[in-house]
């Protein structure tokens, strides 16, 4: 089975517009949790535009799944994660002004400075994922590092799929094969949804876990929205 953490990222964005707490973003975990995902996953930035690292500290009594905090390891990140201690922290590379994450770890390149964070996060009792582009050279990096886990970053794929390229998977299978033999675990987000998960799931052995926020939100608006406004024409009468 593949565990379903759900990201509130955007739940947050959405309540950041209005500067009030609706949507409140715990009693929307609470909520996930219910509906019976496995997971919740926050990313939070160092400008706090989406999830505030407050709202970190807040999710921890309420989250009895699986929870992940995902970003880009700097010290207030390394602090407000070991302070927390979640279930997983995500180690992704993302630079500060970046829209959303768009590139996974040189899992080479950086090998020292990963072993190093997280030997901190396994000595506090942290599961790790390292976010990494689908090729091999850097799932043996990635196994070199001591990480627990790998989350694929599955924009590519995603896009590809959408203009009906399923060859796209191919690096995705051989890294998730790869990573099987080496005893990493397996995680895969980033634009995944309704559309392709399922083709996703079936093609990747072994695969632990899916993060996905964005196209579930905007998902839900869709599926939900005709219920919301039959509610609202009713109490128009
Ligand atoms: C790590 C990753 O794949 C991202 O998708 C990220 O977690 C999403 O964060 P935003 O919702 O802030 O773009
Ligand atoms: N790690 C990926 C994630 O948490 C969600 O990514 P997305 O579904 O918002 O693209």
């Amino acid at each position: 089975m593949t565990k379903l953490s759900v990201n509130i990222n955007k739940i947050a964005t959405l309540r950041n517009s209005r500067g009030g707490d609706v949507p409140n973003v715990v009693q929307f975990a609470k909520d996930v949790q219910r509906f019976g995902a496995q997971g919740v996953t926050v990313h939070p930035r160092p400008d706090e535009r989406h999830i505030r690292y407050q709202d970190a500290y807040d999710l921890k009594p309420e989250v009895y799944t699986e929870y992940n905090i995902e970003g880009n390891p700097v010290d207030s990140f390394m602090k407000l994660v070991l302070s927390i201690k979640p279930t997983q922290v995500t180690l992704v590379p993302d630079a500060v002004n970046a829209i959303t994450s768009n590139a996974g770890w040189d899992t080479l390149k950086h090998k020292d400075f990963l072993i190093d964070i997280i030997n901190e996060f396994k000595r506090n009792d942290i599961r790790t994922s390292i976010f990494v582009d689908p090729v091999l050279k850097q799932i043996e990096g990635a196994k070199e590092t001591g990480t627990d886990r790998i989350e694929l970053y599955t924009e590519t794929f995603a896009h590809q799929y959408s203009l009906g390229n399923k060859e796209a998977i191919k690096p995705y299978a051989e890294c998730a094969q790869l990573a099987s033999k080496l005893g990493l675990g397996i995680n895969a987000g980033h634009d995944l949804s309704l559309d392709n998960i399922q083709f996703f799931k079936e093609n990747i052995p072994n695969l632990l876990e899916v993060s996905i926020g964005h196209a579930l939100i905007a998902e839900s608006l869709y599926l939900g929205v005709e219920n919301v406004i039959n509610m609202y024409l009713h109490k128009l009468k």
